[in-house]
């Protein structure tokens, strides 16, 4: 299903029946191609919350067919009230993400005033198709402005390989297409700037081992799979050019929420002079908090994705258990970097600081 060399959406309506949502099931990459039909709002609560699909945009997108879904289900009279209700399910499925609300709260402006459910089905599908197709180009965007940051390190050191470290995965299986941490390093690929990946395996759900390794050996670029602990050294010994990494939700002063480890990661490269850039669609900024370490929630998952590895063994995908079974576990999802060690934003307007001022110049209209 996945061509090399060609990017695929993680996320389409079926040709034959436009109540026929599709994705791939992400906890099965890279053993498995699986499609996944999602024709319920209840599916797609599901297919969030386990991770079926993942990754800020995903997410939203995944979320925004859902509430869609939940129009086309209904039969009642108070479709308001039901709707209502199934956003703050959907809501509730993840917290950390802010695209789950944003795109949750885009589908509300759309039917804001209807009345008529069959007027709102047809609006919240327009309006989830709207979403997935702005985020294709919105990451391409991000690639494009990325690109330059990889091309001034190219040009500082001519002939030899730009060495990028990224954690976790916000590549296109983040995404709808292109990704956002990736985008720019396809871009540079594609443009034949010889690059290499240094990919954080990211545990406990090895969304790096699983997916951006998966990713990477897809469309040829080189790569290299390494544990949680090793981007302090490298960056130590001088093999680590940038780091660049997604988000799942960034400030208005521009502190960052992003998988578990992020944060140990900006503390290295910002020990070791190495620039640390974001890449983020404007999707991801929640423009109504500041302080991201005090205001972002941070999701809590199941101790048991820390006390088991899952993946491929010789009867199929198994866990395992690394751990006295009685052993308990803390699983926090994410952390926040703090807007000083950020050297940039990438969004899909541009590379800007990661502060206040520069989010607002880029986006005046959320100057207050
Ligand atoms: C482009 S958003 C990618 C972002 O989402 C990932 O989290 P999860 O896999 O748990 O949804 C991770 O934080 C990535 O950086």
């Amino acid at each position: 299903m996945i061509i090399k060399g060609e990017h695929k959406r993680t996320i389409w309506v079926d040709k034959n029946n436009s109540q026929l949502i599709q994705t791939f099931d992400q906890r099965l990459f890279p053993h498995e191609v699986k499609i996944v039909d999602i024709t319920t709002s209840a599916e797609a609560g599901v297919a969030i919350k386990d991770m079926i699909v993942r990754g800020a945009p995903l997410i939203g997108a995944m979320a925004a067919y859902g509430i869609y879904l939940a129009a086309v289900e209904y039969k009642g009279d108070d479709v308001l009230a039901y709707l209502n209700e199934r956003k703050d399910y959907l809501n509730e499925t993840r917290p950390t993400a802010i695209n789950l609300a944003w795109a949750l709260n885009e589908q509300f402006k759309n039917i804001d005033g209807l009345t008529d459910q069959s007027e709102m089905i047809a609006a919240l599908f327009k309006g989830a198709n709207k979403i997935v197709e702005d985020d294709v180009e919105t990451c391409r965007m991000i690639g494009e402005h990325g690109l330059q940051i990889i091309e001034e390190i190219a040009a500082s050191k001519p002939g030899e390989t730009i060495n990028i470290l990224t954690h976790c995965n916000a590549g296109w299986l983040a995404c709808i297409d292109w990704g956002t941490a990736t985008s720019p390093i396809y871009q540079a690929h594609q443009k034949g700037i010889k690059v290499h990946v240094w990919v954080d395996e990211t545990r406990p759900r090895s969304q790096g081992a699983n997916l951006t390794s998966f990713e990477l050996n897809e469309q040829g670029v080189p790569h290299t799979l390494i544990t949680d602990n090793t981007g302090g050294h490298l960056m130590q010994h001088h093999m680590v050019d940038m780091v660049i990494v997604g988000t799942d939700r960034t400030t208005r002063s521009g502190d960052v929420a992003n998988k578990i480890g992020t944060y140990l990661k900006a503390l290295a490269a910002n020990d070791n002079h190495v620039p640390f850039y974001v890449a983020l669609p404007s999707s991801t900024i929640d423009w109504e908090i500041n302080d991201g370490v005090k205001e972002i929630p941070i999701e809590m998952r199941s101790e048991d994705e820390v006390k088991y590895v899952y993946g491929k063994g010789k009867n199929g995908m198994e866990s395992v258990l690394i751990c006295p079974k009685t052993t308990p576990a803390a699983n926090y999802g994410f952390d926040v970097t703090p807007a000083r060690l950020v050297t940039g934003l990438i969004t899909e307007r541009g590379i800007c600081e990661a502060s206040e001022e520069g989010l607002t110049n880029q986006f005046p209209e959320q100057k207050r």
